[in-house]
């Protein structure tokens, strides 16, 4: 399968908790093209690992689209969702052994993975030999997952995720708490999926040189796109309301409620600060 194309539009995600509502995306609009590699950053609790569970389809918008190729995942049902997930989505969630059995070696692991790929599409499912080698694993397939060292379970997770050959591949933090040999290892091996799958890989990082790596880092601030980064340069996003975000250093001097004209001006926007000094 080559890369999934995803849209997200006017995405909201409310959690419930004792009965107060959490808004945790408060209208997401992104587009990420097929076979891109995107890093999302951004604080603590801004909403980005809701953004990647939404979609993965653990859970469902409370409202607006998330398209991922040409389906609409907020609409199907959960039988088609569950065939997503065993098929086109790769999922690696936060702490790499999370996704893993414990007991059982990595082969397995992949085999038990490819399961309903299998059933899907007989006769067209890839060895666990040749996964493990896109991941940097060659002769790692009869290792327990428990014996692995911390960034070879990390490899082993995102073995598993790929191991029904998904169009999108969504990984939580795939390099915390590794040491700088482990991740750049992670980070090749993402690569490789990227590079010799055409794989689409959204990536959740804290890391800034992860983001760098991958290219394009979009950020996640109040549940919103905040800002993007591309080549090194920073770029405010027009939203689908036709908001903009204000760099957050700039808000100690212009506090919420401070008048912006809007000025348009041969292809630039200025916004001019209505001060009375
Ligand atoms: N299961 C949940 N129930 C209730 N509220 C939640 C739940 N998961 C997340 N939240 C809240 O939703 C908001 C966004 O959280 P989320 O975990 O998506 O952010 P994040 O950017 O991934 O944070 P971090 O970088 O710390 O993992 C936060 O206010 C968080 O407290």
């Amino acid at each position: 399968m080559t890369g999934l194309a995803v849209v997200c539009r006017r995405v909201v995600h409310i959690y419930r908790v004792d009965g107060n509502d959490v808004v945790a995306l408060a209208g997401v609009d992104l587009d990420i093209a097929a076979g891109e590699m995107v890093a999302l950053v951004g604080p603590s609790g801004s909403g980005k690992s809701t953004l990647i569970g939404l979609l993965a389809g653990l859970m469902r918008a409370s409202a607006g689209q998330v398209r991922i190729g040409t389906v609409d995942i907020s609409r199907v049902s959960d039988g088609e969702m569950a065939r997503l997930r065993g098929t086109e989505l790769g999922v690696v969630l936060q702490g790499a052994r999370r996704n893993l059995l414990p007991y059982a070696t990595v082969r397995s692991n992949i085999w038990l993975a490819q399961r309903r790929a299998a059933k899907v599409r007989p006769g067209d499912v890839e060895s666990p030999e040749r996964i493990l080698a896109l991941l940097g694993l060659t002769g790692a397939g009869h290792q327990r997952v428990e014996d692995l060292a911390p960034g070879a379970a990390q490899r082993a997770a995102l073995a598993v995720a790929m191991a029904a050959s998904p169009g999108l591949l969504l990984v939580d933090e795939p390099t915390s708490q590794l040491d700088r040999a482990a991740r750049d290892e992670v980070l090749a091996a993402l690569a490789a999926i990227n590079a010799e799958r055409g794989t689409t890989v959204v990536a959740v990082t804290h890391d800034p040189e992860v983001g760098a790596k991958l290219g394009r880092v979009v950020t996640i601030r109040d549940g919103r796109v905040g800002a993007e980064g591309r080549n090194g340069r920073e770029f405010a996003v027009i939203a689908g309301d036709g908001t903009v975000q204000l760099p957050p250093e700039l808000l100690d001097s212009y506090p919420p409620g401070t008048l912006l004209a809007v000025e348009h001006l041969n292809g630039k926007v200025m916004l001019v600060a209505d001060r009375e000094d």
